[in-house]
């Protein structure tokens, strides 16, 4: 049972011990690549990297696109780290493992929390190589009670209720907006609701059918178990979907996804969302000065 697990405030601190003794950055903004999208990490300059294998506490990414390395390096001056490869629920991860390096981010003093994902289309404006600006989610397994969050409550990351009615950072999604405009690739980007659901199967038709009317703009299998733990502990948090699909949604649609496809279009988009991220850490503001956390 998810909520039977717990981690110690203890085996977040170990790890970020054990990553701040390893590397001399102190990233504060945390990347995290989703399937496909690996090379945002490629542009850190003056990497450190870590297998996962060799990191004290962090799980094992089991999933193709997703290589299971952390990166540690500068974008434009800023220091970051991009975990390259998250983890799913799908895998077999409790929750509270898939969402572990977050609390780990928090506690080495990052403040910005960067999701991407590949994700299925049910909005008809939503083509695949569509770039998607996350407004809002729904986290389906989260509204069932399959929340990180569920168990004991530990203050010192958050409190036990948390409201996450703004938990994607309207300040970051407006200078997305004008990057991309002013990239030239305003077409290419757009804003919308993503749903989790817990895959590792894609949807039916008639499930396709019903978060079409339910307002879900874009489907995928991770991505909120992170955002709520990342809201939790206070993290700012910036969110991208890259479609790769539409989700089929007719009878008549002979169509179907498949993962090798998903991660086709991930290695075609993959410069444009690099840009974008790339310019969108540079023109942010973050708090250089201070390399201070509360969450200790
Ligand atoms: O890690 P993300 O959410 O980008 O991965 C998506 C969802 C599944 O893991 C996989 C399906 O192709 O891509
Ligand atoms: N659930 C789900 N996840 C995806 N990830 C990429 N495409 C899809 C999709 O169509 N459905």
């Amino acid at each position: 049972m998810h909520s039977k697990e717990q981690i110690g405030h203890d085996e977040y601190q170990n790890t970020a011990d054990w990553l701040m003794s390893h590397t001399k950055h102190r990233p504060l903004v945390a990347i995290i690549c989703g399937s496909g999208l690996g090379m945002l990490a490629d542009t850190l300059k003056c990497q450190d990297s870590f297998d996962y294998s060799d990191i004290p506490g962090f799980p094992q990414s089991t999933v193709q696109g997703h290589a299971g390395r952390l990166v540690f390096g500068e974008l434009k001056g800023k220091s970051c780290v991009c975990m390259q490869g998250r983890f799913h629920m799908y895998e077999g991860h409790s929750l509270l493992k898939t969402t572990f390096p977050i609390r780990v981010f928090k506690l080495m003093g990052v403040e910005t929390l960067i999701v991407t994902n590949a994700a299925g289309s049910l909005a008809d404006g939503l083509q695949p190589g569509d770039i998607m600006i996350i407004k809002d989610h729904i986290n389906f397994p989260g509204l069932v009670g399959l929340n990180p969050l569920c168990g004991p409550n530990d203050d010192k990351f958050g409190p036990r209720f948390p409201a996450m009615s703004g938990c994607y950072d309207k300040g970051l999604h407006i200078l997305m907006m004008e990057i991309a405009k002013q990239m030239g690739v305003a077409g290419l980007v757009q804003e919308g609701v993503y749903a989790m659901v817990g895959g590792p199967n894609f949807e039916t038709i008639a499930e396709a059918k019903l978060l079409h009317r339910l307002g879900v703009d874009a489907v995928g299998m991770s991505t909120a178990p992170e955002v709520v733990v990342a809201t939790h502990c206070g993290l700012r948090v910036f969110g991208l979907s890259l479609i790769t699909n539409k989700v089929v949604k007719s009878y008549e649609d002979s169509e179907s996804v498949n993962h090798e496809g998903v991660l086709e279009v991930g290695r075609l988009r993959s410069h444009t969302v690099q840009q974008l991220v790339t310019e969108l850490i540079s023109r942010m503001e973050i708090n250089n000065n201070e390399n201070t956390n509360n969450a200790s």
